[in-house]
């Protein structure tokens, strides 16, 4: 048994909170899988890689309409694979080296297995040998993710399928693709693999793609991705069978009655689910709500004096730029025990990269309805600024939710190109507590950019007077 100061489990987010100020600290970091985590290794890296290289890969098919007659001439996978992974991979791996030879880590030990909870402050790592070993210490931060769900349908185990850790890997592209799901992960490798030439097939419970956004702009999301793939909506997945031909036939129940496609590859894209169940915190005395998230007050600590938890294991919010900053909070309260500092959940941005892009900050219409909160909506088109004209868009919009009293900023959601950066300044704004009125006119916008969209729908807020 070893006893640490400090013992963090998950190199995610939870691999930046060892700064030089701890270089006086015994610490342990605990990692079952490739070091760097989701983002780095299967999450956001990777993936904008991909979408961006598909965005190439659909310029040639729009490319027309403007008097430029392009042709795509070939897709090279396992290229456009290699570039990816050439990038990343050596990425992580030096990460790995850093913690365990450099000299600034001449205090941290890196511990290659599975940690569980066995005691009061008692962690078992077993190792992919087999092998144990019990470290106790004084802290602990729980940083250890979630991992794909896989949904219950019969079949699916036998006939094999991939997962958002697995697809960006394959050594061919599959001639047809079968998505379960309609989430974030599904509208991104939607777009992927289409531009790259794949048949995508869309596989959607309910009726609504994306049905977490403002409903205004999940309907309009799903009425251009039914341009683009083919969408089954309302079908429910029951089975899956291997065919003699090799390909795969996927069973769907709809309220229309039984349906079937037939496909190359299945992605399951039905959520993540956190990894508390792998650490069983319990026995520590941590509490775990319904599900599976480890409970955090506001200074990200669990119900256990010292052990912090971070990121997709304890968040509601599965997303990179969350997890960092409740990194940044954890590292400040575990050097800082005096004067800790809380997270700040209030205006927590999500884009998709689907085609089209879209973002999103604070409050639905849906959700200001429910909560009973007063709101007036600004709406513009891409169609309705310069820049929306040279790029010929058709049907990407921005909506805004201000307090018709205030004037202070409740929402924004956009679709359309660049929608993950046209939206920042209104993150912005909220962060900061500008008004409507003050943002539209207390500053330029540059003419003719893409933010003028955002202008525009500023000014078409109908405030109170005064
Ligand atoms: C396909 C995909 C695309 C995404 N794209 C975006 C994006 O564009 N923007 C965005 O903001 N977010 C994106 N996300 C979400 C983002 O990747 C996650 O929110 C973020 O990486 C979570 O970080 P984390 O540190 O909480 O967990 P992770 O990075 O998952 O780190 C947890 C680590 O803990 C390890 N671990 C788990 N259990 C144990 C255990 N018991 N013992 C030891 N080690 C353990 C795991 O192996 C893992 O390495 C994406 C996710 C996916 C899947
Ligand atoms: N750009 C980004 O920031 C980005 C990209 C990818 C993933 N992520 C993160 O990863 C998380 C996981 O992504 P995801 O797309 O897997 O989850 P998701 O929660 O975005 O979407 C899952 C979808 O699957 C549906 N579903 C659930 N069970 C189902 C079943 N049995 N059959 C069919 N459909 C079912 C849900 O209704 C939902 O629409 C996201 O919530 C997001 O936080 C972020």
């Amino acid at each position: 048994m070893t006893h640490y100061d400090l013992v963090i489990i998950g190199t995610g987010s939870g691999n930046s909170i060892l700064s030089p100020e701890f270089a006086d600290w015994k610490t342990a970091i605990v990692e079952r899988g490739t070091f760097g985590g989701t983002c780095l290794n299967v999450g956001c890296i990777p993936t904008k890689m991909f979408v961006h290289t598909a965005d190439l890969a659909a310029t040639p098919a729009k490319s027309s309409r403007y008097g430029v007659d392009e042709e795509l001439t070939g897709v090279r996978w396992t290229d456009i694979r290699d570039r990816v992974f050439g990038r990343i991979d050596p990425i992580a791996a030096g990460g790995s080296t850093y913690r365990r030879q450099h000299a600034d880590n001449g205090n941290v030990t890196v511990y290659d297995g599975t940690g569980r909870f066995t005691g009061m402050k008692e962690l078992t790592v077993t190792g992919a040998d087999g092998e144990t070993r019990v470290l106790t210490a004084d802290r602990f931060v729980l940083a250890a993710g979630s991992r794909p769900i896989v949904p219950s349908v019969a079949g699916l185990d036998e006939v094999g399928f991939q997962t958002s850790d697995t697809i960006m890997r394959l050594d061919q592209l599959p001639r047809r693709l079968g998505i379960i799901g309609s989430g974030f992960v599904a509208a991104e490798f939607a777009h992927v693999f289409s531009s790259f030439g794949v048949e995508v097939t869309l596989i959607a419970r309910s009726g609504l793609l994306l049905r977490h956004e403002d409903t205004e702009i999940a309907t309009r999301y799903t009425e251009v991705a039914q341009q683009q793939y083919d969408i089954r909506l309302n079908h429910d997945t029951v089975r899956a069978v291997r065919r003699d031909d090799g390909a795969v036939s996927l069973e769907m129940l709809s309220q229309s009655g039984t349906d079937e496609l037939v496909v190359d590859e299945v992605l399951v894209a039905v959520g993540r689910r956190p990894n508390s169940d792998l650490l069983d915190p319990g026995v520590t005395g941590v509490e775990v709500d319904e599900a599976g998230r480890v409970v955090v007050d506001e200074y990200q600590q669990t119900a256990v004096d010292g052990i912090y938890a971070l990121g997709d294991l304890s968040s509601k919010y599965q997303l990179k730029h969350v997890s960092n900053h409740e990194a940044r909070v954890v590292q400040h309260n575990l050097l800082h025990p005096d004067d800790r500092i809380e997270a700040d959940h209030r205006f927590v941005p999500s884009a998709v990269f689907s085609s089209p892009q879209i973002a999103s900050v604070g409050l639905t219409e849906e959700e200001a309805r429910e909560q009973g909160i007063r709101y007036v909506v600004g709406r513009a088109e891409y169609a309705g600024i310069a820049y929306g004209w040279a790029m010929e868009d058709t049907t990407g919009f921005a909506k805004i939710l201000a307090d018709p009293d205030t004037g202070l900023l409740l929402g924004a959601h956009v679709i359309g190109p660049q929608a993950s950066t046209v939206i920042q300044p209104v993150i912005q704004a909220m962060s900061f507590g500008l008004t409507a009125p003050a943002m539209a006119r207390g500053q330029y916008w540059i003419h003719p950019a893409l933010p003028e969209i955002i202008e525009n729908a500023l000014l078409d807020l109908k405030l109170a007077e005064g």
